[in-house]
């Protein structure tokens, strides 16, 4: 039974915090994963598409000057009258230089070849030096304007971003390049004010894979061009306009990122994040629920404790007691003798049992009816009791019938003993139906004998009870022995 209860509970704990365990780990996973799609997804896209149409916007200004520049009727007349005097277009891009607050502003002349720029004529391109790859390339273009990022030619440290804009006269013969140079300064800018926002890493890698722009607090670690294993990730951006990843990095953190081409630059805008900040919430999240789970747990456990403890000690109770008389049932008799008998053999002491029997109860049955009799039987019992040791067992046997086990006690002492409790019953004034019944009992007393069963014992006692009944009732008989 204990081992039951144990099992029971220990399978009850087991299924309970199992439950809580499962639906937080699937709440926690399921979480987990949406939060994950959702950055890869969503998150460093926009990202992406927000860094992506600022440079649009800010290149859009440059695009407009440029193209005024390319269309304006001084350029192609100066070109028209020979480009006689180089001072005029010079002061032309100046001014255009200082209106627009651009960092450069260029003419070069397809006839001439020379470069024109605020400060004089700079050089003549050439188509041999790799520098003015630039002016080839917007030369041979198909489209309108091509945009190169470079060092500025007057300023060899500078890196600046220049519109290419071509012209070409009414009949379409193309008469050179023009435009304007922007600082990349505002582009860093950008990156780095989306750094400190999102705490993103954002930079930009040409299609060789190398780093071409950063912000200043660029950190090489992070990026997944410089971690071993990932080249073939690596491969992936640079053949796609558009990629999602997601790397577990030699230190255990997870690498979030999002690639798009930026085919102004022709380079890839990358946007990193390393651990999703929000997984850190859910972490906590999952480990108070497991503490409420816990608590719950207990709790439950302890009810189901107290619930399962109650229903036993009554089932207990309505097992080992007669529940008229509160005496103990003959069904446990068995096991209270036998401790008995062990513990009088132990100490070597005599153990007594008297069998007691209400005389004539069914007449008090008949005169009074059932529910009296039951009160009658009551009262006996308590009084029994009242007259016998706590660690001493009353059983009712039977319906009229007691039996009483008197540990310690020889023949001499039960029959004092029973006695007694013969002579209080006789002496009960007991009130029914406005008249007082008389009780009396008889009783066979008999003293355990070496290795005798619990049956032998009994079989005395009920031989010396109806000897009692034969002598007139009211009164004991034990065994022969004691009356000697
Ligand atoms: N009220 C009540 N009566 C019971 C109960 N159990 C047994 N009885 C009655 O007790 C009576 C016992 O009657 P008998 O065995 O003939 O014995 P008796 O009338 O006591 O006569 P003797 O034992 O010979 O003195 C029966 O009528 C049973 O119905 C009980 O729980 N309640």
């Amino acid at each position: 039974m204990v081992v039951n209860k144990r099992l029971y509970t220990l399978l009850l704990s087991i299924i309970v915090l199992a439950g809580f365990l499962a639906t937080s780990l699937i709440g926690y996973f399921v979480a987990k994963d949406s939060l994950t799609d959702r950055l890869q997804q969503e998150m460093l896209p926009l990202t992406s598409d927000n860094i992506y149409s600022e440079i649009q916007r800010d290149l859009l200004q440059p695009l407009l000057i440029s193209s005024l520049m390319a269309n304006d009727v001084f350029v192609f007349d100066w070109v028209n009258n020979g480009e006689q005097d180089a001072s005029k277009m010079t002061s032309y891009l100046a001014q255009i230089q200082k209106k627009y607050h651009t960092i450069t502003a260029f003419f070069v002349s397809e006839s001439t070849g020379q470069y024109y720029h605020p400060t004089g004529v700079l050089k003549k391109v050439s188509a041999s030096n790799p520098e003015d790859g630039w002016y080839f390339q917007a030369r041979a273009a198909r489209q309108p304007y091509v945009i190169n990022i470079d060092r500025d030619t007057a300023d060899q440290h500078r890196l600046s971003i220049f519109v290419n804009y071509r012209i070409e006269d009414k009949s379409g013969n193309f008469i050179g390049v023009i435009g304007v140079g922007l600082s990349l300064q505002t582009v860093v800018e950008l990156i780095e004010n989306y750094q400190k926002r999102y705490g993103r890493e954002i930079y930009f890698v040409n299609r060789e894979g190398d780093v071409m722009l950063q912000s200043s607090h660029y950190n090489p670690e992070l990026h997944i061009q410089n971690k071993a294993g990932l080249d073939k990730a690596f491969v992936q951006i640079l053949t796609s306009p558009s990629a999602s990843f997601s790397f577990k990095t030699s230190n255990g953190s997870v690498l979030y990122l999002n690639s798009r081409l930026v085919p102004e630059f022709d380079w890839y805008l990358i946007v990193e994040q390393v651990n999703d900040p929000s997984s850190e919430r859910l972490e906590t999240a999952f480990l108070i629920n497991m503490g409420v789970a816990l608590v719950i747990s207990a709790i439950v456990l302890l009810l189901a404790h107290v619930a399962v403890r109650g229903y036993h000690d009554k089932l207990e109770t309505m097992a080992t007691q007669d529940k008229l008389t509160g005496a103990a049932s003959r069904q446990v008799f068995e096991f209270y003798f036998k401790q008995a008998v062990a513990r009088c053999k132990r100490r070597d002491e005599p153990l007594a049992l008297v069998l007691l029997d209400i005389d004539l109860f069914k007449m008090i049955n008949d005169n009074y009816g059932h529910q009296a009799g039951d009160r009658v039987l009551n009262r006996v019992a308590q009084l029994i009791k009242s007259h016998v040791r706590e660690e001493d067992v009353v059983c009712r046997w039977g319906g009229e019938e007691f039996l009483v086990m008197l540990s310690g006690c020889d023949l001499a002492h039960a029959r004092d003993i029973t006695e007694v409790i013969r002579s209080a019953v006789a002496a009960l004034q007991f009130p029914v139906n406005n008249a007082v019944a008389k009780i009396t009992l008889s009783a066979g007393i008999a003293q355990m004998q070496e290795e005798e069963t619990l049956g032998q014992i009994v079989e005395r006692a009920d031989h010396h009870l109806y000897q009692a009944k034969n002598a007139g009732r009211n009164c004991i008989k034990p065994d022969p022995a004691a009356t000697e």
